[in-house]
């Protein structure tokens, strides 16, 4: 039973921020079973202790990667073991002196390619972080760098580092191959509550941010939130509910706004939502990085809550534009950080008001139920290429464009041009739904640009709320909510043709393009699987312009 909190009376809000600060895991969840698993998900509230008691080891550990003149680091992860590194190295670092971090959360073999090509192996650490030390890409770049680096003098293990738990077969890898060191976390943590400890704090430290002060900054925010124990004077709660508030009534597209030194906070943020609330046809849909418009472009399913920096100017703020929305009624939460390095209470607040959140919602916010789903039918499309050289995938090629493209079962089967599959997704989608553009492709500020150019298109013709990431690396977050949240979505899906012969991953059988193109695959399955509405575009090799003619193709379509 779900139930909007603005019609319990304070004492039940009272109640449950008890419960919370007892741990108790039937918040969310009645079965017996899946409380254990949550009991088992809460270490993140009381980690930040444990952590400081690290700090040092972290800090000694650090000098030493610098004094061995390590220039750059290159992170080998995903999801919750990648984005908060990710978001602290563009915010916060590097510090002179201090290595450059690349995180590698990708199988797009030309990102992969550019990465190696401009790094010395002599003055390169890996680290390979993974909770379970059972994902693909991590373990698969893992093969292909050790593989590189092995040739290089007698103790490769010298040059990677990793973060796992313990017990994982990761931690029996770096024990094999003699990795310089291992950083055992607290298992009780899942991924995306883990940017306060070794998953995010240890890239951190080796860039040279001031993890101390981050980590006082994570400290005093879960001071002020476990403390506070009135709920309307708790800054978790007042969140939390304002979530929950509007999540419960479908008004679930939730536009993130971020000054523009804190912008990249949103990419955590996003797996923290998507894969916490999106599950069981609920949940909030995160909306990063959409250009801003005249809030009569807005549907009412729209909510925002707005992250802004004092030291912005005026002029780069988005102050002008919250002043519109409030005129026009939209419920919007404002957030003010005086420093970046806030950014370390950032996460624990809003983890604390997922939770809180996800109570309203009714959902488990520990668990990714419907993630397993891709990485199953992705399995399957690799065995099957293992088998028969080939993938089972047959596309259509569009008459007018020469796009390659295909379509889930919920659009039209028979038809066979994609401007009719365009007009068919979104004849269904209602204007308070949404469309993920999803590039299986290099991270690129020109295809950035062209999506954006596409989703102003989508919003102004259609009024939908858009979003935009790309694959697999949001397999790892918002894939959850695709499949499991909220059903009212279209999805374009984007891989290209194989350029040349990309170099075999050692012991895969395949290389990375085959490994990104299955994993396409198995995420359009469970899309079909999940009965959305998917259309899978293969772009040519010169990916750049079949995106431009696909763009072209969409303009067109969208206002027939
Ligand atoms: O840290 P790992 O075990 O490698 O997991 C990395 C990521 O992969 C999974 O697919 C989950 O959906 C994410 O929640 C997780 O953060």
């Amino acid at each position: 039973m779900f139930v909007r909190p603005s019609y319990l009376p304070l004492d039940d809000k009272q109640e449950v921020l008890k419960r919370f600060l007892n741990k108790d895991p039937s918040l969310w969840s009645e079965d017996q079973e899946t409380q254990a698993a949550i009991s088992n998900r809460l270490g993140w509230m009381d980690c930040i202790e444990d952590m400081k008691a690290h700090l040092g080891d972290i800090k000694a550990f650090s000098q030493e990667v610098k004094q061995k003149g390590i220039k750059d680091i290159v992170l080998l992860g995903m999801g919750g073991s990648s984005l908060a590194p990710l978001v602290l190295s563009s915010i916060l670092g590097p510090n002179q002196g201090y290595p450059a971090l690349k995180v590698l959360d990708t199988t797009d073999p030309e990102e992969i390619d550019r990465t190696k090509k401009v790094l010395d192996r002599e003055k390169t650490l890996f680290i390979v972080a993974s909770k379970s030390g059972k994902t693909i890409e991590p373990n698969a770049l893992f093969a292909y760098f050790w593989d590189w680096v092995k040739g290089q003098d007698g103790s490769p293990g010298n040059y990677f580092v990793a973060i796992t738990d313990p017990g994982s077969p990761l931690e029996t890898l770096a024990q094999e191959k003699g990795f310089w060191r291992t950083f055992l976390n607290r298992p009780d943590i899942g991924g995306r509550y883990s940017a306060l400890t070794f998953y995010g704090l240890v890239p951190a430290a080796l860039i040279g941010i001031d993890v101390e002060r981050l980590l006082l900054e994570g400290e005093k925010m879960a001071k002020t939130c476990l403390n506070t124990l009135k709920w309307d004077e708790n800054p978790a709660c007042i969140l939390g509910e304002f979530l929950g508030e509007y999540g419960v009534q479908s008004r679930d597209k939730l536009s993130l706004l971020f000054d523009p030194k804190i912008r990249p906070f949103g990419l955590w943020l996003d797996q923290l939502i998507a894969e916490s609330t999106g599950k069981e046809t609920r949940g909030l849909v995160p909306i990063i990085g959409e250009t801003t418009g005249i809030p009569g472009f807005y549907g009412g399913e729209r909510i925002f809550v707005y992250t802004r920096l004092k030291s912005t100017p005026a002029e780069e703020s988005f102050d002008g534009f919250i002043k519109e929305l409030r005129e026009a009624d939209f419920p919007v939460y404002e957030i003010l950080i005086e420093d970046p390095y806030e950014i370390g209470g950032q996460f624990f607040l809003w983890e604390m008001a997922v939770a809180l959140a996800s109570h309203f919602f009714a959902v488990n916010p520990f668990d990714e139920p419907d993630v397993i789903a891709a990485k199953e039918k992705t399995k399957q499309a690799i065995e099957v290429y293992r088998k028969d050289g080939k993938f089972p995938v047959k596309f259509w090629v569009d008459p007018k464009s020469n796009i390659n493209f295909r379509a889930s079962s919920m659009i039209a089967a028979s038809m066979k041009g994609l401007s009719r599959a365009i007009i068919d997704l979104f004849q269904v989608l209602p204007s308070w739904g949404y469309v993920a553009f999803l590039p299986y492709l290099p991270y690129e500020d020109r295809i950035d640009e062209i999506f954006q150019d596409m989703r102003h298109l989508v919003r102004q013709e259609k009024g939908c709320a858009t979003t935009f990431a790309y694959g697999p690396r949001y397999l790892h977050s918002s894939g959850q909510l695709h499949k499991g949240g909220p059903i009212s979505g279209g999805y374009f899906i984007f891989t290209r043709k194989r350029a040349k012969e990309y170099d075999e991953i050692p012991g895969y059988g395949m290389s990375f393009w085959h490994m990104q193109f299955a994993q396409a695959l198995g995420d359009f399955e469970a899309l079909e699987l999940a009965k959305k509405r998917v259309i899978h575009i293969h772009l040519p090799a010169d990916y750049m312009t079949g995106l431009e003619t696909f763009k072209r193709v969409l303009s067109r379509a969208i206002k027939l």
